[in-house]
């Protein structure tokens, strides 16, 4: 199987082009092999790129741990270069199909002819509880809600409770995201995968620790559902800009620093889309068999 490493932001996955080769079989395990930072290519998780009915493209993703996501706001850009740079569609607009929908995609291009960065209409957020899921509210929307959570009994800090405020947001995907004065290895490392497995969260649920810089500029932290810490989230800072509105933190354009490079947001006030940009990067190809 002929695969491309490709990161946005630092936030790496395997792609595959299915265009070009049949789709592999037994992809959750695929996926958790092929992701291994020891065993394998090394990476968040598997994207494949597989051809659609009604658009350029379709992406399914699977995270490190081979549970499958609907959306991938990083791994879309991805997808985007893969299919200009590779032939399959060379065009300046996309559309891709994923788990969130058809979403409309604007690429740019370098001088090399090769796409370098991406805007993705990321489309509407869903902010009712039962959709995103959540059970922190019975339906509507969850913001700033006093979030407790029981650290285990073997924890260093012992049995303590600690109380953080959640505002949840989906964007094709869930999240739960935490502002917090210093996004620290403490609260990403031991806070991050509770909160993911927490029952208020009947599918899981990706959380983001973010600090406020300014109205306009924030700094992000994530750990991933499935995936652990990873140095960048599309879908992640997507919600993190509703968020910040929601809340009154910031505005609706912002620029946030992720671990791996950084995204600039827009929460557009008229038609109540999210915009992400933010680049794609190829790192390398390769082959991946048994032998
Ligand atoms: N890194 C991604 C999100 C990947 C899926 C996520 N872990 C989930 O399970 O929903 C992004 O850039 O959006």
């Amino acid at each position: 199987m002929k695969f491309i490493k490709m990161h946005g932001a630092g936030n790496d996955y395997v792609y595959v082009d299915c265009f070009s080769q049949p789709v592999p079989e037994n992809l959750p395990e695929l996926a958790r092999d092929i992701s291994h930072r020891h065993f394998g290519v090394g990476a968040d998780g598997l994207i494949l790129v597989r051809p659609s009915e009604v658009a350029d493209a379709r992406m399914q993703m699977f995270n490190a741990d081979g549970s499958e996501s609907e959306m991938c706001g990083n791994g879309i850009r991805c997808v985007a270069k893969l299919v200009h740079d590779h032939g399959i569609a060379v065009k300046d607009r996309l559309k891709i199909e994923s788990g969130a929908g058809v979403l409309d995609l604007q690429l740019s291009v370098g001088q090399d002819g090769k796409v370098d960065r991406v805007t993705v209409d990321m489309g509407a957020p869903i902010l009712n509880a039962p959709d995103i899921p959540t059970t922190l509210a019975p339906s509507g929307p969850v913001i700033n809600v006093p979030f407790m959570v029981t650290l285990p009994t073997n924890h260093h800090l012992g049995n303590a409770k600690m109380t953080v405020e959640a505002t949840c947001v989906s964007m094709g995907n869930p999240h739960c995201v935490i502002f917090v004065d210093r996004a620290t290895d403490e609260l990403v490392l031991e806070l991050g995968p509770l909160i993911e497995n927490d029952a208020r969260f009947p599918r899981r649920v990706n959380v983001e620790f973010v600090e406020i810089i300014s109205p306009t500029e924030v700094r992000q932290r994530t750990w991933e559902r499935g995936s652990g810490e990873t140095w960048a989230c599309g879908t992640g800072a997507s919600a993190v800009c509703v968020a910040g509105v929601l809340t009154g933190k910031t505005e609706r354009r912002i620029l946030n620093h992720l671990l791996g490079g950084d995204l600039i947001l827009d929460w557009d006030a008229e038609t109540e889309h999210v915009m992400m940009t933010g680049p794609a990067t190829e790192v390398f190809q390769g082959e991946w068999g048994m032998s």
